[in-house]
């Protein structure tokens, strides 16, 4: 097999689960939008001392993703989704993970506070907390209100991002913490309507199990609302320029004309759900293209 198009199959089996506890996928995002939040920041930061913020951002998601994996093993073995994960396909024992999470998370919080500032080490330390204790050990079982607030923790790398380079924390991170806090409920109540049946079988209180599809669809189209406000408020505010703001408009049209379509429909069983589907991935994109416009208008306009 060609180990260019598959880096993984190059590391030994160890790593690779290791790796794997990281949640890779879903943090090339989460480092993508820490990324965006330290570019578009007023201050230009040493290209080394800016690459280690970013690597510390990712390790300190990496750590988050691990604790949240030694946390709730019980409840991934009991998901098709998750049961091939290193712990519940027993590939690795618990106190590894701890001990790999822990570390990690000192290490990240330590390297970004020497590497660049307490802020960005203070912001850091604070969102890997929030999604090991108030996310995945409080509320993810008890409410489905659980990934509204809980995914503030995936709010802040911009923030850090941003604070890595200028030591503070103004106006436009607050509105690029506050797109990705709207945003993570139409993004995963979109995914929820289609594995409802996982989250069901795991006992976990998700909206479409607690109150039903209908109540998740209108949830959705309600967050799409303030998300796309505040995704145009910075051009709107003349924080960005017109490059930012035709982006922020185009995209959201579409986002919305999505989450309307999903938030007006009512499934019939083995439908296979095309829309719910399409938003889903839709809203991935959106984040990346959103943020990448913002870095972009920034170079162009620097506004
Ligand atoms: C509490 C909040 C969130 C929940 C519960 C959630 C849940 C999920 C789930 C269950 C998946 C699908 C499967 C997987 O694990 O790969 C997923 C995919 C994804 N999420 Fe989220 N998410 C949340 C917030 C975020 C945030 C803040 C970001 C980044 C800014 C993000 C980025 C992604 C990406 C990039 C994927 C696709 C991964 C792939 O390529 O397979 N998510 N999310
Ligand atoms: C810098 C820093 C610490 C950022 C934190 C970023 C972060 C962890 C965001 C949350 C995204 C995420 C992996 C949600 C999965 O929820 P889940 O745990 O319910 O999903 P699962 O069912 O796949 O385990």
């Amino acid at each position: 097999m060609n180990t260019m198009t598959n880096p993984n199959v190059s590391l030994p089996a160890e790593w690779r689960d290791f790796l794997a506890l990281t949640k890779p996928k879903v943090m090339r995002l989460v480092v993508f939008t820490g990324l965006c939040g330290l570019l578009v920041a007023p201050q230009a930061i040493n290209p080394v001392l800016g690459f280690t913020a970013i690597l510390c951002i990712a390790l300190g998601a990496g750590a988050a993703g691990a604790l949240n994996q030694w946390y709730e093993s019980d409840l991934d073995s009991k998901m098709k989704r998750t049961a091939g994960r290193p712990l519940p396909a027993g590939r690795m024992d618990r106190q590894s993970a701890l001990h790999f999470g822990v570390g990690l998370a000192f290490f990240s919080v330590i390297l970004m506070e020497l590497a660049t500032n307490m802020v960005a080490a203070a912001v850091l330390s604070a969102s890997i907390l929030f999604y090991v204790f108030i996310y995945t050990i409080w509320l993810k079982r008890r409410t489905p209100q659980n990934i509204v607030i809980g995914g503030a923790a995936g709010a802040f790398p911009p923030v850090i991002g941003w604070a890595a380079a200028t030591g503070n924390v103004t106006l436009l991170p607050l509105l690029l913490f506050a797109i990705i806090f709207l945003w993570t409920p139409p993004h995963f109540w979109a995914l929820s309507l289609f594995v409802k049946s996982d989250y069901a079988n795991a006992g976990v209180p998700m909206l479409p199990v607690v109150a039903g599809e209908r109540v998740t669809r209108h949830q959705i189209g309600l967050y799409t609302i303030p998300m796309a406000a505040v995704a145009i408020a910075p051009w709107a505010l003349g924080l960005t320029g017109w490059v930012y703001g035709a982006a922020a408009i185009a995209l959201n049209a579409v986002f919305a004309a999505l989450a309307a379509r999903v938030s007006l429909r009512r499934s019939i069983p083995g439908d296979g759900m095309k829309p719910e589907k399409q938003l889903f991935a839709f809203s991935i994109l959106y984040l990346f293209l959103l943020f990448g416009a913002l870095v972009l208008d920034h170079w162009t306009i620097g506004a």
